[in-house]
């Protein structure tokens, strides 16, 4: 086994590193919900998160690897990975002078296939790895790399996402400018890999009189609990957002719209259960638009969201027809 040598900007890095005060920090689903994408991706059971510490590597997430948060930096895969802006793949680590004699290797949990793609910092600092881990040996060819690297540009995004301010205050969602930058970058990957990709874009129905009846207060709770609803009940790799008010978007990853009408009749039944039970004087209710993502139609996320949102205005406006 070969023990990585340090990076030659070891103690910026570091700094940087610090600076961004987020070591031993608690799991945090916009990380969590990527590692779970990349592992679905590429079909592998271990998908990381990693950041590379002075005498450790940290998970900031980290599936697959049961409850792990750190290993020492010596036997980390990782810290070979940020010596280079490439993206380090080990097809056999058994035949790989670095890591044959690995306890990884040798042992628990029998490492074979190893791919980092370095995740930077705003300054260009390798902070540590988006990696994924297999135990037996398998190739990694251009297109894959291709996916790991956007893959890795969305774990970049998320570590800058709060200064960034993309992240919504009240439900702790992502914001307008979060979804929009997320949903993008997963409609990329769903466009790569030739996967269908829909969205869903609701609004509540007459939210105003909760506030005005029961107050502000009462407005902001029962945002809070649609976007629990919401969190609760699509799939964990799917992105989802508070696009500001009363509107909320989420954007399902390989489905059809077809596909998408089951979530989201699975999503109603939710929602009138969580009514139900949550015996207030008022229930939630929304409205909601469902479009498909076409090469020919859309040009970008913006134009799926403005799509949507027609289409959900026209429910809406069905609606109050109805009730008059
Ligand atoms: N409590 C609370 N209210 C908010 C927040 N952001 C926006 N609102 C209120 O949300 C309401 C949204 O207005 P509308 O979309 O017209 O409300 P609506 O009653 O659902 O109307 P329809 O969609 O036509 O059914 C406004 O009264 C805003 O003041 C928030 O963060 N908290």
């Amino acid at each position: 086994m070969k023990i990585a040598e340090l990076p030659p900007n070891e103690e910026a890095r570091i700094e940087a590193l610090h600076s961004l005060h987020i070591l031993d920090t608690p799991p945090e689903e916009r990380f969590d919900r990527l590692t779970r994408l990349a592992r679905r991706l590429f079909d592998v059971p271990i998908a990381v998160v990693t950041l590379i510490d002075v005498n450790r590597q940290w998970f900031k997430s980290c599936v697959g690897l049961g409850d792990a948060t750190e290993t020492e930096r010596e036997v980390s895969f990782c810290s070979h990975a940020i010596l280079t802006d490439d993206i380090t793949v080990v097809p056999d680590a058994t035949q790989d002078d670095r890591f044959s004699g690995n306890p990884q290797v040798t042992g628990e949990p029998y490492i074979r296939f190893y791919a980092g793609c370095p995740i930077k910092s705003e300054s260009g600092y390798n902070l540590g790895t988006l990696c994924l881990v297999d135990m037996k040996p398998r190739p990694f060819d251009a297109d894959d790399r291709a996916l790991l690297r956007d893959l890795a540009a969305m774990v970049e995004q998320e570590l800058t996402a709060v200064k960034l301010a993309t992240i919504d205050d009240l439900t702790k969602l992502s914001n307008r400018r979060g979804f929009e930058s997320l949903a993008q970058h997963a409609l990329g990957l769903c466009k790569r890999v030739s996967r269908p990709a829909s969205l869903l874009y609701f609004d509540l129905d007459m939210f105003k009189q909760i506030n005005d009846r029961f107050g502000h207060a009462e407005g902001d709770t029962a945002l809070m609990n649609f976007s629990s609803l919401l969190a609760g009940n699509f799939r964990e790799s799917d992105v989802i957002g508070r696009l500001g008010g009363d509107e909320f978007a989420v954007f399902l990853t390989n489905t059809s719209m077809a596909e998408a009408q089951p979530v989201l009749q699975h999503f109603e039944r939710a929602v009138q259960q969580f009514n139900q039970h949550a015996m207030r004087e008022y229930d939630l209710r929304y409205s909601v638009g469902v479009v498909e993502f076409s090469p020919a139609v859309h040009q970008s996320v913006a134009e799926l969201m403005q799509n949507a949102d027609a289409l959900m205005y026209e429910q809406k406006a069905r609606r109050k027809a109805a009730a008059v």
